[in-house]
């Protein structure tokens, strides 16, 4: 497969309602969209998921943008490549930056499930065709407004919920929302705001049946979450602890989680993902896909990475019009009762509605 150009799009697109974090607010998304031409004017697209600020993790947008147009894209620009999981080696010189990597990788993923003439779904080795999701729910500023969209993801059929706790708003809150939801299939994101120190609180979160606690500790920490997990019986699901293969292998062999949310671009790309996918199936270590606020760019990747059979938990992926008045992409992604169904369209399985990017394009450069 010879890649005779490569596009880059720096993207700004508002979100339809503000989402918080324990690290901060985001509604005017800054990401990268990656558009690479192969033979016969096809194109294959991926999805840069940085924010304008290292909020996350040590990447954002326009370091990523450097990075490729400095480092990355110049390695796959004119070049032949046999098959996208080559651009491992490929990148491997370049440290991490991770975003950067898997936004070029996979859109080259994209370009070769076209030229196959099949899914990304199928050239993953996806076996899938319905995906279960649930939804991730920013930290609102009343339990009036928590327990309202709560009810509304319910009664849309999400089959579970995800919502954020931190110092002072974990243990009060979760007592609220089982009051109204005792059954409800829970899960909590703390995004690394507690510490051993908090071990008390932490066991506390046993009483509420939580299907799981995301990323308690420190972001990049193993050994302390293999300590806490020791401790408490809601299973660890890991996220910005678990940035590569290497990670999993340690997290698993130390008892670090039970679970693991993956993020293509934190992994640095869709081979990474699959490699990490069959570490954890022979593990017994249950996998979701987690989000990044993407557009269905994104969105589209995660649905395809969602169907390998390892993937056997509720994950992120929401329908467009949670996030977007419109969305990039058509038909746009729409969870029914909480299910998405596995697109058997060619490559991402959606089409990119250019004229949509075109009005949220700040800056666009062509390499070829
Ligand atoms: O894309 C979605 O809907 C999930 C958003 C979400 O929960 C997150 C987005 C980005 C960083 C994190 O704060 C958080 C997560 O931990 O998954
Ligand atoms: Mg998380």
């Amino acid at each position: 497969m010879r890649i005779n150009e490569v596009v880059l799009y720096k993207m700004q697109m508002q979100m339809k309602n503000p989402f918080t974090t324990s690290f901060g607010t985001e509604q005017n998304r800054e990401f990268l969209l990656v558009e690479v031409k192969g033979d016969d004017g096809i194109s294959g697209w991926g999805e840069g998921v940085t924010s304008e600020r290292p909020l996350y993790s040590e990447e954002f947008t326009l370091q990523s943008w450097y990075m490729l147009e400095k480092f990355l894209i110049p390695l796959v620009v004119n070049q032949e490549i046999t098959h996208p999981d080559d651009l491992q080696e490929l990148f491997k010189p370049y440290k991490r930056n991770h975003m950067a990597k898997s936004a070029l990788e996979g859109a080259v993923w994209d370009l070769y499930a076209k030229q196959c003439g099949e899914s990304l779904a199928t050239s993953l080795g996806g076996t899938k065709k319905r995906i279960e999701v649930g939804i991730s729910l920013g930290i609102e500023d009343s339990y009036e407004k928590l327990i309202q969209a709560i009810q509304e993801k319910v009664d849309e059929g999400y089959k579970r919920i995800k919502i954020k706790i931190k110092p002072g708003k974990d243990i009060e809150v979760l007592r609220e929302v089982r009051k109204h939801f005792p059954n409800i299939p829970l899960m909590v994101d703390a995004n690394s705001a507690y510490t051993l120190d908090d071990i008390n609180l932490l066991k506390a979160l046993d009483e509420f049946n939580l299907m799981m606690i995301e990323q308690p500790l420190t972001a990049g920490d193993l050994i302390d979450h293999a300590k806490l997990q020791k401790q408490i019986n809601t299973p660890i699901c890991l996220d910005e602890s678990i940035h590569s293969f290497e990670d999993a292998r340690q997290a698993i062999e130390l008892g670090s989680c039970k679970i693991i949310n993956l993020k293509i671009g934190r992994v640095g790309g869709l081979t990474a993902s699959k490699r990490i996918h069959d570490l954890c199936e022979n593990a017994g270590i249950p996998l979701w896909c987690g989000g990044m606020l993407e557009s269905g760019v994104g969105r589209a990747h995660n649905i395809a990475v969602a169907a390998l059979a390892n993937f056997t938990l509720p994950g992120d992926t929401a329908s467009s019009s949670r996030y977007w008045e419109k969305d990039i992409i058509q038909p746009e992604v729409v969870a029914k009762n909480g299910v998405l169904t596995v697109q058997d369209a060619i490559g991402i399985g959606y089409e990119v509605d250019r004229n949509e990017v075109k009005k949220h394009t700040v800056a666009k450069k062509v390499f070829s």
